[in-house]
């Protein structure tokens, strides 16, 4: 796969909508997903959220997994009449690491200009992820405070590399300034909701949720 890595401090593309890209399992899709994205559009006045829904976290166990149709379906339904758009598109890029599905989207959009966007429990692991660094030096990441994981996320070896690429979300918004690396912190009212605390509560969710074709989650290819 060839490489898509810009230097540090270098402008990115330059043209083209703002686009964040929530990476998740979503087994469920939940409100807590919504809410966050909706507030991210806001807070760096994105032009679309897409959610991407993982095929299998890398790092996450398969045992209790719900079928990726399943977890698309959940999220499409949680996205409806938004600015948020789901899709398995590791699928079809055939990728699983998050750092070899942004060379695929930077490739297939060299127009657009993209944010990663993650939970902090994330960024309290995000040194785990196959080659870290890296993925920092293709697109800024905007975290989102999530209760419970504020602690970790701040003592992370992640953070310790990142913290000097610190920005505000001002400084990103209206992509004015479009580089990487680059870490925004967002705080909103923080949003308790869990896909475990469903999981929990409603352990059959994905039995009862229809499931189109996973085609229908392919929605990418017409956009520009
Ligand atoms: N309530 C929330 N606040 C902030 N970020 C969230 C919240 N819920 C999910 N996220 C973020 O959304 C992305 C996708 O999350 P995911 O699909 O794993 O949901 P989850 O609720 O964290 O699931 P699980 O409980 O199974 O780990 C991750 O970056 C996660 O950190
Ligand atoms: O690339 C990696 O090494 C890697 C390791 C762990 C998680 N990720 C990605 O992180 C995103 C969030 O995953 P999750 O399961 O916490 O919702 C999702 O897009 C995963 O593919 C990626």
């Amino acid at each position: 796969m060839a490489s898509a890595r810009h230097r540090p401090g270098a402008p990115l593309n330059r043209r083209g909508p703002l686009t964040g890209l929530l990476g998740g399992s979503f087994n469920p899709a939940h409100g807590g997903h919504r809410r966050i994205s909706r507030f991210v559009i806001d807070a760096l006045t994105l032009d679309e959220v897409w959610w991407l829904v993982s095929p299998g976290n890398p790092l996450k166990p398969k045992a209790g997994m719900a079928p990726l149709s399943a977890r698309l379906a959940s999220a499409q339904r949680r996205a409806r009449g938004s600015r948020i758009r789901a899709s398995a598109m590791e699928r079809e890029f055939g990728t699983r690491y998050t750092v070899e599905t942004l060379a695929a989207i930077l490739r297939r959009w060299p127009k657009r200009r993209f944010i990663w966007l993650m939970g902090s429990d994330n960024l309290a692991q995000f040194h785990q992820w196959k080659d870290w660094r890296r993925i920092a030096r293709m697109v800024p990441i905007a975290v989102i405070a999530r209760p419970g994981y504020e602690g970790d996320a701040m003592a992370s070896p992640a953070m310790a590399w990142l913290g000097r690429y610190r920005r505000s979300a001002a400084s990103l918004s209206h992509g004015c300034d479009w580089s990487a690396p680059a870490l925004v912190l967002l705080r909103f009212d923080p949003d308790p909701r869990s896909a475990t605390a469903i999981r929990r509560a409603d352990p059959s969710w994905a039995s009862r949720i229809p499931t189109p074709s996973l085609r229908d989650g392919v929605t990418h290819r017409r956009v520009t």
